[in-house]
């Protein structure tokens, strides 16, 4: 018998209703599961492998530790500081996205940039965030990527390059920036120092990448008048700067962004800059094809050096860009910290501008200035440079994606067990906290004293940035192994491992042949010479 099964309509809405229902009740579990899993950690954040025993401010619910990073300024270098006084230096905190493991020891800033440097790569976060603005520049590459640029900028700074090109570059800028100081002199006019040493520095720049000039005049010339306007795209540099850097701090940047229209002014502020840059490298890339040879006469310049790598316009500018980004701030912002601490009232004891310029006629630089083979001779102004990138680290802090899981070693001195890192957690430094930690520089941490640059029998010291027994200096020796690891100080201004800074010698030489030739030719005096300066985080500067 051939029959049709019908349900009735009565018994087909009881079951929709049941999987309504259903359906209803695995929602509320998935969220309640998804409230109970994030209820004190950043959403899509890794579980604390250490949770057991480590310390960390108390994470909110989605957000984890996001207030406690979105402070900006000067108060993220102090928030840091008591986040160091209240947990120490090694805790974890999460925001949306990521996991955050606070590193602040020697120990393990040895691990992750000697023992296992590998795995500590730059990652997706800092590419997400920067990658429009840098390209596939040094400062967001890993891997292959990265070790091409590194050797390529590697060869710009080679004795040969220092002694030549760049010397000349120097000078060159040096005579402009007297001439220009002589006329304010004249005129007995108060300027701010950071921005004029911020635009020398990118006259400088222009000079050692390029061997372009004429650009440059519109940015510094000897007429004090050149610094009352500002190119366009330099402008627009400093707007994208302080825009993709932001973002640092915001998880949710493409969201805001995009509905703020600030996605535009970003895109807007970098293609503005680049079409001057990649301008500039057309141009070269045209002299070429009309036969244009770099001649080691001329001075070799970045942009040559670099094309011995690649031709493509792209990733050409994205090269400079990294180099740029890396010199002119860093450096600007060391020299009027620099010459803020000479002059300070607080420093008035150490009497350094005289000490400096009797240290350069001493070795008998009166006129001129400074060769590259000169800097190392001027031992007290080093000891004044190394003490400034100490205490006003121009990068206060850093931080490493880990590409695989990993385990940090036990730090005993802390009563730290080894630490647990997963794959995609980020490590993060800070050289505005290590520069004042007791533990790693003694009582007087947070004390500006270029002495302690000096052993007692007057010589010059360096400080390793890792705990290496062998590099404590003499005066600490009569201490134990572990002593020694909690004592050894940790100079990481200039970052360490293979990621360490390329240009530190580039930017000692500048700083300390600039603010000697300053020093040597006029008598400079702080608008205020009692205010207090604080470090800003980011890109860090006097204000
Ligand atoms: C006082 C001046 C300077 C200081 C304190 C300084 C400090 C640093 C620090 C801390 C880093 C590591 C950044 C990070 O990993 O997040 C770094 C990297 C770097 N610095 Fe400097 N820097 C200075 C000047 C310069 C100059 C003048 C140049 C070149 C013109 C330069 C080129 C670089 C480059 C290319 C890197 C990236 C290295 C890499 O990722 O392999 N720096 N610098």
């Amino acid at each position: 018998m051939d029959g049709l099964l019908k349900q009735s309509p009565s018994s087909l809405n009881v079951s929709m209703s049941v999987a309504v229902a259903y359906g209803a009740l695995a929602l509320c579990l998935a969220l309640a599961g998804l409230c109970w899993t994030y209820r004190n950690r950043g959403f899509w954040t890794s579980r604390s492998a250490n949770s057991a025993w480590i310390g960390g401010p108390e994470g909110k619910a989605f957000i984890g530790n996001l207030r406690e990073l979105q402070t900006n300024g000067a108060a993220s270098c102090k928030a840091w500081y008591s986040l160091y006084e209240r947990y120490g230096p090694a805790y974890e905190m999460t925001i949306p996205f990521f996991r955050l493991h606070v590193i602040n020891h020697p120990v393990y800033l040895e691990h992750i940039q000697k023992h296992n440097s590998k795995n500590y790569i730059r990652g997706a976060f800092t590419r997400n965030v920067f990658g429009e603005l840098h390209r596939r520049g040094i400062f967001v590459a890993d891997g292959a990527e990265w070790h091409v640029q590194r050797k390529a900028a590697t060869r710009a700074f080679s004795k040969r390059n220092f002694e030549t090109h760049i010397t000349r570059s120097l000078h060159h800028w040096l005579d402009v920036l007297m001439r220009l100081l002589s006329n304010l002199a004249r005129e007995q006019k108060t300027f701010d120092l950071q921005s004029l040493m911020s635009r020398f520095m990118f006259c400088l720049f222009l000079g050692i990448a390029f061997h372009e000039d004429e650009l440059a005049l519109a940015v510094m010339s000897a007429d004090p008048k050149s610094l009352e306007t500002t190119p366009e795209y330099v402008e627009a540099l400093d707007r994208a700067l302080y825009l993709f850097d932001r973002r640092r701090r915001y998880p949710l940047w493409r969201l805001t962004e995009k509905l703020s229209g600030e996605d535009k002014t970003s895109k807007r502020a970098a293609a503005l800059f680049y079409a001057q840059i990649d301008g500039l490298i057309k141009k070269r890339l045209d002299m070429i094809k009309n036969g244009y040879k770099p001649s080691p006469d001329d001075g070799v310049d970045l942009l040559d050096l670099f094309m011995q790598s690649t031709d493509d316009p792209h990733t050409l500018g994205g090269m400079v860009f990294g180099i740029l980004v890396a010199g002119r701030d860093t450096t600007a912002y060391s020299i009027s910290w620099l010459m803020k601490e000479i002059h300070h009232q607080d420093n008035k004891h150490l009497d350094a501008a005289q000490k400096i310029r009797a240290e350069a006629k001493e070795l008998g630089f009166t006129t001129g200035y400074l060769g590259y083979g000169d800097t190392p001779k001027m031992r007290f102004a080093n000891a004044m440079w190394h003490e400034t990138a100490r205490l006003n680290t121009v990068s206060p802090a850093g931080q490493m994606e880990a590409a695989e899981d990993d385990v940090l070693p036990a730090v005993p001195d802390l009563n730290m067990r080894p630490r647990r890192i997963k794959k995609g957690d980020v490590v993060s430094y800070q050289n505005y906290v290590l520069s004042r930690m007791p533990e790693v520089w003694g009582e007087d941490a947070t004390v500006f004293n270029p002495y302690r640059w000096f052993t007692e029998n007057g010589e010059s010291l360096s400080y390793s940035p890792f705990s290496k027994p062998r590099l404590v200096p003499q005066r600490r020796k009569t201490m134990t192994w572990k002593k020694l690891t909690l004592e050894c100080p940790e100079y990481h201004s200039w970052n360490a491992g293979p990621r360490s800074c390329l240009g530190r010698a580039l930017a000692t030489y500048e700083g300390i042949a600039t603010s000697t030739a300053i020093l040597q030719r006029f008598d400079i005096s702080l608008a205020d010479d009692s205010r207090v300066y604080e470090p800003l985080a980011a890109m860090n500067m006097v204000r």
